[in-house]
């Protein structure tokens, strides 16, 4: 596969944090227009990843590419504004603020008007802010939130939170959106709709997804490639038929109950 369809690369990443080591030598290519996951059990890396590849943190060695450049080192905004959105496993949103208002902060990144145009309110910034507004509109259709966009977030069941959450990181427009336990919580009704709301978004937004989580559920129906870490190191991987039937994953963690 040429360099140009991985929308992203890690390149024999290593993470150390004083004497830990959270990421040994990882080698991971993510194909565009992909589901990717990534599993293992607590304490394996994954976070440490997604914190490496937003640029919250350096690698300590090895690089990390998105769309063939490299982005390790970056700042954490250079690094959103060139196309990478995530969410955390703790849910962040702004909870007194409308479903819809969540919504339009998350779209400022796409202004470019400046002060002055927005004290006197010229046709660059008007049309700017019905330009996001219209987005929001569309946006909101499309993960299915429009009946909900008055209402407050924290007011929202837990799974529709979760939902604006994603919807919230597809605001920003990203090409690459890294999911981080979105599963986290929910019941096996919500994990399932949860799985076609990822499926339906990669359709219809045309981004790459990166998933994190331990629902095999949600992992063995949604995703084409899967990375297994332990301890830090790739153990294995492959497609999820191939992951479910591999032996050391088994033992190191399929195997074992949550
Ligand atoms: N900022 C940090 N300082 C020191 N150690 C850290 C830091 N961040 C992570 N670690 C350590 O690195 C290892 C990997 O942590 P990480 O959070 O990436 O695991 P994880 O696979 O995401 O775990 P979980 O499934 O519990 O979220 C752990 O031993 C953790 O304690």
């Amino acid at each position: 596969m040429a360099q140009q369809e991985y929308i992203l690369q890690l390149q024999n990443v290593v993470k150390r944090f004083g004497g830990i080591t959270a990421s040994n030598d990882i080698t991971i290519n993510v194909p565009r227009g992909s589901i990717y996951g990534i599993i293992g059990p607590n304490g394996a890396g994954k976070t440490t990843l997604f914190n490496m590849i937003t640029g919250v943190y350096d690698t300590t060695e090895g690089k990390v590419l998105f769309e063939g450049q490299q982005v390790n080192g970056l700042p954490t905004h250079v690094i959103a504004a060139r196309g990478i959105a995530r969410t955390f496993q703790n849910i962040r949103l702004f909870g007194d603020l409308s479903v819809y208002d969540n919504l339009l902060t998350a779209c400022q990144k796409n202004i470019t008007y400046g002060l002055l145009d927005g004290i006197l309110r010229t046709e660059k910034c008007r049309s700017q802010e019905r330009e996001s507004r219209e987005f929001c509109d569309r946006l909101l259709e499309e993960v299915g939130l429009s009946d909900q966009r008055q209402q407050r977030a924290n007011n929202l069941p837990y799974g529709m939170q979760r939902r604006l959450e994603i919807a919230r990181a597809l605001a920003t427009r990203p090409k690459l959106i890294l999911l981080d336990e979105p599963a986290a919580g929910m019941n096996e009704e919500e994990s399932d709709k949860l799985s076609e709301f990822i499926r339906e978004i990669r359709e219809k937004k045309d981004v790459t997804v990166v998933i994190i989580d331990h629902h095999m559920d949600v992992i063995m129906a949604i995703c084409d490639q899967i990375s297994v870490l332990n301890f830090g190191t790739l153990l294995a991987e492959g497609k999820p038929d191939e992951i479910q039937n591999n032996p050391e994953v088994i033992s190191a963690y399929l195997g074992v109950d949550e």
